[in-house]
């Protein structure tokens, strides 16, 4: 067994070499420590909040490795760190939730995990967040979280989010039987959406990230007008198929006004897991290209990886990204791309 205080305390105190955790006036730094997973032999440490201005992060991972190692004597041990920032301190400034809308011009482009990926990499990254599935022809949230036998329900006339680690979650999938879903008409699935953005007792996220249905017809833009979005973001495929699709998104979120935080190229590449080739599948940097020409953030690529499309066909994505390390993860990178956007955008008021 895995003594997760003595790897909480180890941690801390290296983290105490760089940052002045108690400040004169006694007040304590808000830089969290958490072991998120503990299996054989093995631990995840996720210490969030470093403040902003450490310039090493690289120095602190080393001490915080070295520490728990000699005062735990493990060595299979996963750091994740990440820096509070003055974007999340932004964030934190406000009272409502942001509303992000995750969408597509075409289907199956990834446009669900990458929701989910979002949602993980941005808690990772020490936010408050929650995830809507609003994804009414084929809910897929409760199948990424592996938690489909989950159903949500009222408690104090308020819809209660399935909480997945912590996470609050809602899905169609959770109201209904699958075959169900495609006998459903715009309006009803208009009202269950309305239920779980206005009924919700979402607690206090800062985030929530709605999986919009794939296409750009009436039920997505009846949609999109009524969850009152905070901004969109667009994922697409490099293939030029997609792109002209992604186009057709970003003009619906044009048309109601709703500003496009980015577009994300998913599927960009793969590695050969034997000889470290990288193949362009789908083509490369066609969402980059794209994003120039509309004058719309491109917030980065996220590879074909065998392993992330294995972990979410069984239902675990969150022990996958949770896993990753912060600074070699794409998803990671998209996440903090996509918080300095909303940051710019909120400086400028265009938020
Ligand atoms: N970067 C990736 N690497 C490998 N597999 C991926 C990647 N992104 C998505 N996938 C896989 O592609 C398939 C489609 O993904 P997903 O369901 O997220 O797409 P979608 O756009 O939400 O589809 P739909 O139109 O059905 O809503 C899934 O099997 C998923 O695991």
């Amino acid at each position: 067994m895995i003594d997760t205080h003595a790897v909480i305390a180890a941690a801390e105190s290296a983290v105490a070499y760089f940052v002045n955790l108690k400040e004169e006036n006694g007040k304590e730094l808000p830089v969290k420590v958490n072991v998120v997973e503990a299996g054989i032999g093995g631990v995840s440490v996720v210490v969030s909040d470093l403040p902003y201005d450490i310039v090493d992060v690289a120095k602190v991972e080393q001490k915080i490795l070295q520490q728990i190692e000699q005062h735990t004597g493990l060595k299979k041990v996963n750091v994740a760190l990440s820096r509070s920032s003055p974007q999340k301190h932004a964030m934190k400034q406000q009272a409502k939730p942001l509303i992000l809308a995750v969408g597509s011009g075409k289907g199956g482009v990834g446009k669900s995990t990458l929701s989910v990926g979002l949602a993980i990499a941005l808690r990772k990254l020490g936010l408050r967040i929650g995830i809507l599935d609003a994804d009414i022809y084929g809910p897929s949230l409760p199948k990424l979280l592996g938690v489909e036998s989950e159903r949500s329900r009222y408690e104090d006339s308020k819809l209660k989010p399935v909480m997945v680690d912590d996470l609050p979650t809602l899905s169609i999938g959770y109201m209904i039987e699958p075959e169900q879903a495609v006998m459903w008409r715009g309006p009803m699935l208009v009202r269950a959406l309305k239920k779980m953005l206005l009924e919700a007792d979402w607690g206090n996220i800062e985030i929530l990230i709605i999986d919009l249905p794939p296409g750009t017809g009436d039920v997505q833009l009846t949609l999109a007008q009524n969850a009152q979005l905070t901004g969109a973001v667009i994922v697409s495929t490099p293939q030029d198929i997609a792109l002209a699709d992604a186009r057709k998104a970003i003009s619906l979120f044009d048309r109601i006004e709703v500003p496009v935080l980015g577009i994300i190229e998913n599927m960009s590449g793969f590695e050969c897991p034997h000889c470290g080739k990288i193949s362009d599948i789908f083509g490369h940097g066609g969402a980059e290209r794209e994003a120039e020409k509309r004058s719309v953030p491109f917030l980065g690529s996220i590879p074909l990886d065998q392993e992330l499309m294995a972990a979410a066909d069984v239902g675990e994505m969150i022990s996958r990204i949770n896993s990753e390390r912060t600074g070699a993860s794409p998803i990671t990178a998209v996440a903090r791309n996509l918080l300095s956007e909303i940051f710019i955008k909120r400086e400028n008021s265009a938020l």
